[in-house]
């Protein structure tokens, strides 16, 4: 049985869905030394924002085959580590997102009306009205920063009351932000006329400190600003000057550069600041949404299916792998038979989805050839995950087409390496049934369907070479279970496919090419 480590507290219902399929350990608070230490042990890894799945981690998660963010930054996780060594990383894309959006609300909200120093003085025994007199919201300027799902909530929110909506977000149109009822503006802008400025971006080097003096300079004395997104998108030093030195007049911030936020001057600040322990997805209903959703996919894994919203699988969507799902068959069949033929060492792979796999939707499939073209160097350390990048890493130089036209058969693919053996190119498709058929080789027509020991041969299509070939084979007492010529012109060059029933013995591919009129052959194991 499969074994999961849930390394952050998650909702039991997550814990329940993986006992499903697994033994289930809830380790929480673990230092990066004892986490280190048991991962070996496990094939996948639940978190939240507590735990950094660090490269150290990773390379000690040697069974590791999935880890699951229950939230959606995943910025504490090496992803890159993870794509590497081909774990898949998944998260929860919207299960909280209304809980954060409602918390940025709800901090703007208190810092305007200075809620939580208020609480705090009347529970010390004061009834001080005058120090609280805060600032309405209605018919202010909200500037947000980052108009996805969480950025998009707040505006419907804040438009219905009464606040008027810029937006900065380079990714969306103004078509889009017009329909979520927003001004889409520049930055600089949206900083000079809000009065409250959200932040709703992740954390990228290009949104690292993000507000910083500069930026906040420019900001009007009187603006309050919430990050309920990512620590370190505001340079929290700079944020307690301008706070000090009255160059804004507040700020709201629930995730901080360091967490847990140790020393800061920030704390230090009065009711003008408002400080919440990253608690943007910590409501009851988000907890069990984001449980819910990764445990299903770490559940899903596990048995061997796809993931929905993996964060490193890039279009692999699990609706269209379905839907691809015998074509992928056929792209990791032709991708490991085309390397083959190539000799190995593959410097540059064409690939042409043809008929009505000539779509973006058949992108996945790229990656299913990638996955066969490196099967024989990586064997099961290749899946789809790594399959793009252990290529790249390779050298290996991928060119995609796309031809509709081609109709022979509903749809097709014809891949082109080029390696240490030359140039080789197979196309095949798929018949009614779904078996797959190999339908030209190196230009030449043929159609079979590939098996597991396979020798092809380049030679002269005349007579005496099938006979002459069968002899040898047998002479290495090797069955031949079916045999194919494939040729363009009467006598001129041909291609032999055959299927053997056993694998070539070494040193046979010398002999065969010592047969007057046979100039190559290959074999291929499958
Ligand atoms: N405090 C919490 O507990 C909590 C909870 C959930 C999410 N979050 C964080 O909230 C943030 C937003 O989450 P989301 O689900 O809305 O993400 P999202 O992907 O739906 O939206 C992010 C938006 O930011 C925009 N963007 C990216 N780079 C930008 C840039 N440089 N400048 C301006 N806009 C940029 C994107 O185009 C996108 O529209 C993330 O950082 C996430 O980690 C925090
Ligand atoms: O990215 C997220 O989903 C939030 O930051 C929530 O983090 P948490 O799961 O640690 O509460």
């Amino acid at each position: 049985m499969s074994k999961v480590l849930v390394s952050d507290p998650i909702d039991q219902v997550g814990v329940d869905i993986l006992s499903q399929v697994a033994t289930v350990d809830v380790k929480t608070g673990l230092k990066p030394e004892e986490l280190i230490e048991i991962i070996g042990e496990y094939d996948a890894l639940m978190i939240r924002s507590g735990t950094r799945v660090t490269q150290e981690i990773i390379e000690a998660g040697t069974q590791l085959k999935i880890i699951g963010r229950a939230g959606v930054g995943v910025d504490n996780v090496d992803v890159p580590a993870a794509t590497r060594k081909g774990i898949v990383v998944v998260n929860s894309p919207e299960g909280n997102t209304i809980a954060a959006a409602e918390h940025a609300l709800a901090m703007m909200l208190s810092l305007s009306r200075h809620i939580p120093d208020a609480n705090a003085s009347v529970k010390s025994g004061e009834w001080d009205r005058k120090t609280f007199v805060g600032a309405e919201v209605y018919k202010k300027t909200l500037g947000i920063v980052g108009l996805g799902k969480i950025g998009s909530h707040v505006a419907a929110v804040a438009k219905a009351m009464g606040m008027k909506l810029l937006a900065y977000d380079p990714f969306i149109s103004t078509e889009r932000a017009e329909q979520i009822g927003c001004q889409l503006v520049e930055l600089d802008l949206l900083l000079q006329q809000a009065d409250y400025i959200t932040l709703h971006i992740p954390k990228t080097p290009e949104t690292t400190h993000l507000i910083n003096t500069e930026r906040l300079s420019k900001m009007k004395p009187s603006a309050r600003i919430i990050n309920c997104a990512r620590g370190g998108i505001i340079d929290e030093e700079a944020l307690a000057v301008a706070i000090k030195e009255g160059k804004i007049s507040g700020a709201a911030l629930d995730v901080f550069e360091k967490e847990p936020i140790g020393e800061s001057s920030l704390k230090a600040l009065g009711k003008e600041v408002v400080l919440t322990p990253h608690l943007g997805a910590s409501t009851t209903e988000a907890q069990v949404n984001v449980a819910i959703d990764v445990a299903e996919q770490i559940r899903d894994v596990l048995l061997g299916l796809p993931a929905r919203s993996a964060v490193n699988i890039p279009g692999l969507n699990p609706d269209v792998i379905e839907e691809l799902k015998p074509y992928m068959q056929l792209a990791e069949t032709l991708g490991n038979l085309v390397g083959q033929l190539a000799g190995g060492r593959v410097e540059l792979l064409n690939i042409r989805l043809q008929g009505e796999l000539a779509t973006n939707r058949s992108q996945p499939l790229v990656v299913a050839s990638l996955k066969g073209l490196l099967y024989k160097a990586l064997r099961e350390r290749v899946n789809y995950v790594n399959a793009s990048i252990e290529a790249k890493e390779r050298g290996i130089r991928v060119i995609e087409t796309r031809d509709a036209a081609v109709q022979d058969y509903a749809g097709s693919l014809h891949l082109e390496a080029t390696g240490s053996l030359g140039t080789h190119a197979v196309t095949g498709a798929l018949l009614g049934d779904g078996e797959i058929r190999l339908t030209n080789l190196d230009g030449f027509p043929i159609n079979v369907p590939p098996s597991q020991h396979m020798l092809f041969t380049l030679h002269r299509d005349m007579p005496g070479i099938i006979g002459k070939l069968g002899s040898l084979l047998g002479s290495f007492n090797v069955n031949i279970a079916s045999m194919q010529v494939g040729r363009k012109i009467v006598r001129g060059d041909a291609v032999m496919v055959l299927s053997l029933d056993d694998p070539l013995p070494d040193g046979i591919l010398s002999e065969i090419t010592k047969v007057p009129g046979i100039r190559d052959a290959y074999t291929v194991t499958l």
